[in-house]
């Protein structure tokens, strides 16, 4: 038999959404427990738990709960859409109610479970200047000075989107860290590659920053939906056709709406060589 009696460290908790998968620690009541060594330990997919992104859920005192994110390279996220509608799910499970509110790096953040079971959360408007996304100098974000004419969106975290006719025929593994290190982008950036299907419908491939390949990322689907009605390809409610899954945007007077599923997955404990790595 197992001994049990050597796993009494840390609780954690697996969850995905399409596919972008969590690791969620729950510090509410206690202190928070996450360092980038840490999340580095945990995020690597052999010798730890593997994850897209941390989600630290803390206390708050002017919202159910505060959120704070980072990705498994152990650098940090302003945002990160799916992880967001994964611990609101899991709150709002807890709370029992349908709604909830929350604080991240970008500010106060509402969600809704609806009557699909889908869980919705508004990101927030899209940050729309150079230097707020941030990009390196003041150029123009709706066409960057690069090769593809790219847009930068920053959603809380920064976003550059391509508009190809082929997002399948793009060598993501290739063209998404190149991206990513462009000195155009000072805090580095996720990258997407899109292609329309319909006006209301958009092949979507995302190369995370700190993360690399992901099956879905639900800021890029923002961002990427931002750009696309921008240029006039979509209009603002938009299906993200992404490997992991569907993902449904609306960008509403009061902000971008991101919808899609949610799960948990399992449930475990870090043993205390793992948290020795904290
Ligand atoms: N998967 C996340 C985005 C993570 C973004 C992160 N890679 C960053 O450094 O900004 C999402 O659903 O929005």
């Amino acid at each position: 038999m197992m001994d049990m009696g050597t796993l009494t460290g840390l609780g954690f908790l697996k969850m995905h959404g399409a596919g972008n998968d969590f690791v969620v620690i729950d510090s509410r009541g206690r202190g928070a427990v996450t360092t980038p060594a840490l999340a580095r330990a945990l995020g690597d997919r052999n010798r730890g738990v593997g994850f897209d992104q941390l989600a630290e859920i803390r206390d708050s005192g002017e919202a159910d709960f505060e959120l704070d994110f980072w990705n498994s390279d152990g650098s940090r996220a302003g945002a990160c859409g799916n992880a967001t509608r994964c611990v609101c799910d899991l709150v709002m499970r807890g709370l029992g109610r349908d709604a909830v509110s929350l604080v991240t790096a970008r500010g106060r953040l509402h969600a809704v479970r609806g009557a699909d079971g889908l869980v919705s959360v508004n990101m927030g408007a899209p940050q729309r200047l150079w230097s707020e996304i941030p990009l390196a100098e003041a150029v123009d974000p709706a066409h960057l000075p690069l090769a593809g004419d790219p847009a930068a969106v920053g959603m809380g975290n920064p976003h550059c989107i391509f508009f190809v006719p082929d997002a399948e025929a793009v060598d993501l593994a290739a063209r998404g860290p190149e991206i990513e290190h462009h000195p155009l982008f000072p805090q580095r950036t996720n990258v997407e590659f899109a292609s329309l299907v319909a006006p209301d419908r958009l092949r979507l491939r995302v190369w995370e920053r700190g993360a690399g390949i992901t099956l879905a990322c639900g800021s890029g689907a923002c961002a990427t939906a931002v750009a696309a009605a921008e240029r006039g390809l979509t209009g603002r409610r938009v299906t993200l056709e992404m490997d992991g899954g569907r993902l449904e945007v609306d960008w509403r007077k009061d902000g971008v709406w991101l919808s899609g599923p949610v799960a948990t997955v399992f449930e475990g404990r870090l043993s205390p060589a793992m948290m020795a790595q904290a």
